[in-house]
């Protein structure tokens, strides 16, 4: 299984390199953006409120992965030794999953990814396969995210998050659509949380200079979402095609 997801991630390139190539001359609501942040920095909360916003099809490489893990895949199963220690799962197995995802999509769709890309190596084969056309970088301090990661409780079949002060469920512990029951991540430990900090620094964050580079990066620094959003949501109106 897993060889024929590496395998199927290269062909799924070239696939998805073509479909770009014949799509991008006529598509018109096309637009491909990225959102980046450190962990618990607000990329699924701000995710959310984009999908409400700009009709975006979210695509969370991290709620991909859960799903495999709930779905008890060979994938899962190879994934969660990663994650639950705060290590990045291989490209190779990232890139196989999204690569597929975003082959089944509409070549006009919109889509915003989030958590994906996490590497220079995920940068490079996204940009192969497809016209990227604005990043969102959350430039949140890291000294939030502790505090936030602590309260963070999710629904993971849905993806939806939740923080029990600053956007707590309906009902405590349970799903708003739903009514099924919140959980917190393993990975959200605050052990885990360190790792993945130290990864984010060492392995995702040059990928803001990677994209300063080519012109589509856009900085948001802040401390609130609800205070980022509306300048985020101003810089997209700007730049993206009418739906
Ligand atoms: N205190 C506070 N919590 C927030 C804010 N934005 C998001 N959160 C919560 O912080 C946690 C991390 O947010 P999330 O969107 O999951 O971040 P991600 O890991 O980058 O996707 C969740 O519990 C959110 O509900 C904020 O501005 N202030
Ligand atoms: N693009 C990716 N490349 C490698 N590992 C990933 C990727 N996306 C998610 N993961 C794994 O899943 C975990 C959770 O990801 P995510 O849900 O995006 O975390 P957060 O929302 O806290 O930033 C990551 O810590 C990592 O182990």
């Amino acid at each position: 299984m897993l060889r024929s997801a590496i395998t199927a991630s290269s062909t799924l390139t070239s696939a998805a390199a073509t479909a770009a190539a014949a799509t991008s001359s006529n598509a018109t609501r096309q637009f491909h953006a990225i959102v980046m942040g450190p962990p618990g920095g607000g990329k699924g909360t701000i995710s959310s409120w984009l999908v409400r916003d700009f009709q975006f099809k979210h695509l969370s490489s991290g709620d991909l992965l859960r799903k495999q893990i709930a779905q008890g895949t060979e994938l899962g199963r190879v994934a969660n030794e990663y994650i639950k220690k705060g290590a990045l799962v291989p490209d190779s197995h990232v890139l196989g999953m999204v690569l597929a995802e975003l082959a089944s999509l509409d070549p006009e769709e919109r889509w915003l990814l989030d958590g994906f890309p996490r590497s220079l190596e995920q940068a490079k084969e996204l940009d192969a396969a497809y016209k990227i056309h604005a990043v969102i970088n959350l430039d949140v301090p890291h000294e939030e995210i502790t505090e936030r990661i602590k309260h963070r409780h999710v629904h993971i079949p849905s993806g939806r998050v939740y923080h029990t002060i600053y956007n707590p469920p309906k009902q405590a512990g349970l799903d708003d659509v739903t009514n099924e029951p919140l959980t917190q991540r393993e990975d959200d430990k605050e052990e885990a949380v360190r790792a993945r900090l130290v990864k984010y620094s060492a392995i995702t964050q040059p990928l803001v200079h990677y994209y300063q580079q080519r012109g589509t990066l856009h900085n948001f620094p802040g401390t609130e979402s609800k205070v980022i959003y509306p300048e985020v949501a101003k810089y997209l109106k700007a730049v993206i095609p009418p739906a």
